[in-house]
């Protein structure tokens, strides 16, 4: 690793390029598996935990939330049961029920084994909807046990999303559930699947111009997706005697005795027999069974500008690289998120419950179903606003064969699909509580959406489409080991590690995270063809600043900070990132050792805090102590242009103990002349001050000063000094349950970024993501 690279492989990058081979793609998978058990095993296991919405801290709030106040609302909801709307978290609580008897595609797991793909439902219900979902696994296969344990949880919820659940048992489950229960009862295999695989086909057929009546569509698995998915699209307009259905023992016909109703329902009087045979001249293929189940050859066989659905989870039945050997004319979709096209589930339920919940709606019908199905299918149509097409950078999110449906981090579906479905179930006589204001409650809708999510999706997008070199300077230690391989998955880039080949061999084997090396760069300071360099540019550097030649040689040799910097400095590499073995400002002063401020700015940190679905941008958390009037509004500058760059139209609020003068003091004078001198700079963006967080994130508070220049919460904080930036950010994260992003360092001239000492592997990876997309802009 120490030796220099051969002329050829000099240029740009004068390092080994990013090979991929199947090595790295096994590596790939196994890392995956392993980094997705430490993500559910680290912290608190598990993905979800319960917040309360009101105090609890003194003998009145006990009072009022418990015995004796928590009396009041028992008797209002016993003398009118709607109010149990009002006075309790039913109205937006879902419970995701299953007895993981379909999990996935994985088959029978039980109840126990399921639990976590229930967990990331009820995640996906909350990151995408708003909705509080919570997961109920209930141990048994028995179909009367199952309803009678599920049909008394009426009054805990406003609906239930049963999941995994297998055929036919969940036929039968599900519409029993129906007659049983006054909420929603859906089983999103069944019609979540069946709307967003509507959605895309009518897209599909509309592209390859296609009539619904004259399609021939083949589908493969007779289970609950595959069912509802038939029902749906025949309830669109594709005729009865169009669809082949097959099952694990070939295509379901009538001379069948095996077949249970459902499958009766469906069944051709046909002389194909096998889904080879079916496939022959189809226009399209549904696949809800299992991995594998198709062949090239089979995909060979069908119609021109062939329709592919291959939907099974987590593997499709035939992958797109496959499609493509044979079929370059194809329209093709799975449900993953890695290809172009994902037909998943997760497009609807969110959206779906939320509508229905929002009107109080008694059941979920076709009306509504088809209406989501429309909606989602409209969308994909619509002009992508460049927000959405930068969280997916290098993908073309233009209606057509690689995009019929909208992408999941597409934050317009809030906007779109839950007001289709409130309107159906109004139109339907289904909603207890219909929406007078539509366009109001569509504002609601995306306000309730925080944009962070799309915006780090877009910044990894961005990072994908321009992967980068970047150096992880404590290159032996384990965290950034894995931090370093999850970048080379991901498709960043060449993660360049600062340490000796054997110690990080050692670490990657003892760890399980595969064999090969491929992708990843190791430079042993100590032996690397570079340090002369390095060393030499150091010493113009720090010569007048009381350094000898020999101390700034020990500086690069030993220094992995200096010498990780050192290749950022001088472009041998694109971004570094450090932190998790030294304080904070002990890596900064190894940083700006060799990297320089950018003219006019200031280098300092903001920290990005995420709580209840709300983001706040936090500075300076890290670097200046006592900031001067002049610091602050530079800090208030230069993090409102980051909000922005992260989706967030900036609201500054420069915060103090006082609020507009009241009290007075030192400090607040800082904040209020900060504000003077944004005033005369004339920023384009909203700022305030001096004033208490208190009234500057709380609009009712704020609506008492109406002179107040901030149209909504701040959503920047500059605090006055390090003390209450740093001490209010950790309190945020200790106490309030906040998930902090950064510090993000600001104002370097090559993008360097510092993680906390106790940052996680996706914290690292995070900081690793941002720097690498700063490097590419
Ligand atoms: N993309 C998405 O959003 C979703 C995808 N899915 C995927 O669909 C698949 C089925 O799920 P679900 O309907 O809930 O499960 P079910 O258990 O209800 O149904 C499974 C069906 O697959 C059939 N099957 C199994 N092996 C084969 C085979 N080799 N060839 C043909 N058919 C076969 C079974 O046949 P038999 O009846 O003879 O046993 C059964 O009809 C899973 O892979 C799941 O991940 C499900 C929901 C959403
Ligand atoms: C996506 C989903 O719900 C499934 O594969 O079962
Ligand atoms: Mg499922």
């Amino acid at each position: 690793m120490g030796t220099p690279p051969s002329p050829e492989r000099r240029g740009p990058f004068p390092f080994c390029p990013l090979r991929i081979k199947a090595s790295m793609v096994n590596d790939s998978k196994r890392n995956l598996e392993r980094e997705a058990l430490l993500f559910h095993s680290t912290g608190r296991p598990g993905k979800i935990e319960i917040h309360p919405t009101k105090p609890l801290a003194t003998q009145r709030d006990l009072s009022l939330a418990y015995s004796p106040g928590v009396a009041a609302p028992c008797l209002e909801i016993a003398r009118d049961p709607s109010t149990a709307y009002d006075y309790t978290a039913k109205g937006n609580l879902v419970a995701v029920i299953s007895n993981g008897t379909a999990v996935l595609g994985l088959g029978d797991l039980g109840a126990l084994a399921g639990k976590p793909v229930m967990e990331g439902k009820a995640v996906l219900f909350k990151a995408f909807a708003d909705v509080d979902g919570i997961d109920l696994e209930v141990d048994t296969r028995d179909v009367e046990e199952f309803i009678n344990c599920v049909r008394y949880l009426g009054p805990s919820f406003g609906g239930i999303n049963l999941e995994d659940i297998k055929a036919p048992e969940c036929f039968i489950i599900e519409s029993r559930l129906r007659e049983l229960m006054d909420i929603p009862v859906f089983h999103d295999d069944q019609h979540g699947t069946a709307i967003i695989a509507t959605a895309g086909f009518l897209n599909a057929l509309d592209l390859t111009g296609r009539k619904i009546s004259d399609v021939r569509l083949v589908v493969n698995g007779a289970g609950a997706a595959a069912i509802a998915c038939v029902e749906l699209v025949k309830a669109v307009g594709l005729p009865h005697e169009n669809v082949i259905l097959c099952d694990s023992k070939g295509v379901v016909h009538r001379g069948r005795t095996d077949l249970n109703q459902w499958k009766s329902a469906h069944a051709q009087d046909t002389p194909l027999r096998t889904l080879e045979e079916a496939l022959a001249g189809a226009d399209a293929f549904f696949g809800l069974s299992v991995k594998g189940a198709v062949t090239p050859a089979m995909v060979a066989v069908m119609a021109p500008r062939p329709i592919i659905f291959a939907m099974a989870n987590p593997d499709p039945e035939i992958t797109p690289e496959d499609v493509r050997s044979v079929r370059q004319d194809a329209i093709m979709a799975t449900g993953r998120s890695d290809y172009p096209n994902q037909i998943n589930n997760v497009l609807g339920f969110p959206y779906i419950f939320r509508g229905a919940l929002d009107v109080r709606a008694r059941t979920i019908n076709d009306e509504m179903k088809i209406a989501a199905a429309k909606a989602i299918a409209a969308l994909a149509r619509e002009d992508v606003p460049d927000e959405v097409a930068a969280a997916y950078a290098g993908r073309r999110l233009r209606y057509g064969p690689d995009y019929i449906i909208p992408v999941p981090f597409d934050p317009r579906l809030i906007a779109a699909i839950p007001p289709a479905v409130a309107e159906a179930a109004m139109r339907s006589g289904v909603a207890r509580r219909p929406i007078i204001d539509m366009e109001s409650y569509r504002r609601e809708l995306s306000a309730r959406l925080d944009p962070t999510a799309a915006s780090l999706q877009a910044l990894a997008a961005e990072v994908q489409t321009r992967p980068q070199r970047v150096v992880f300077a404590e290159g032996e230690e384990e965290k950034m080991i894995r931090a370093a391989l999850a970048f080379r998955n991901a498709g960043y880039g060449t993660p360049i590690l600062i340490g000796r080949e054997e110690r990080i061999r050692e670490t990657i084997t003892s760890l399980g995270l595969g064999t090969t090396l491929d992708g990843l760069e190791i430079q042993n300071a100590k032996l690397s063809y570079h340090t002369k360099h390095y060393t030499d540019f150091m010493y113009r550097r720090l010569q007048r600043r009381g350094s000898l030649y020999r101390d700034v040689q020990r500086m690069v040799n030993q220094d992995r900070n200096v010498f990780a910097a050192c290749m950022v400095a001088l472009e041998d590499a694109d971004a570094m990132v450090t932190g998790t073995t030294r304080h904070f400002h002990s890596c900064l002063n190894d940083v700006l050792r060799v990297v320089d401020p950018t003219p006019n700015e200031l280098v300092f940190s903001v920290t990005l805090m995420i709580a209840r679905g709300r983001t706040v941008f936090i500075a300076d958390t890290n670097v200046h102590e006592a900031p001067t009037a002049e610091e602050l509004a530079d800090i208030a500058t230069q993090a409102a242009a980051l909000a922005r760059r992260m989706g967030h139209e900036p609201r500054v609020a420069l915060l103090s103990y006082s609020t507009f003068g009241a009290p007075v003091g030192r400090t607040p004078d800082r904040s209020r002349q900060a504000v003077a001198i944004l005033e005369e700079r004339r920023v384009t963006f909203e700022f305030e001050g001096e004033i208490g967080a208190h009234v500057a994130l709380d609009p009712e508070l704020l609506s008492l000063y109406p002179f107040c220049r901030l149209s909504g919460p701040a959503n920047v904080l500059i605090m006055p000094g390090l003390h209450s930036a740093n001490i209010s950010s950790k309190l945020l994260q200790k106490m309030g349950g906040a998930t902090a992003i950064g510090p993000i360092l600001m104002g370097l001239s090559r993008p360097c970024q510092i993680v906390p000492m106790d940052a996680t592997v996706s914290d690292i990876l995070h900081m690793a993501t941002v720097a690498a997309a700063e490097a590419g802009r």
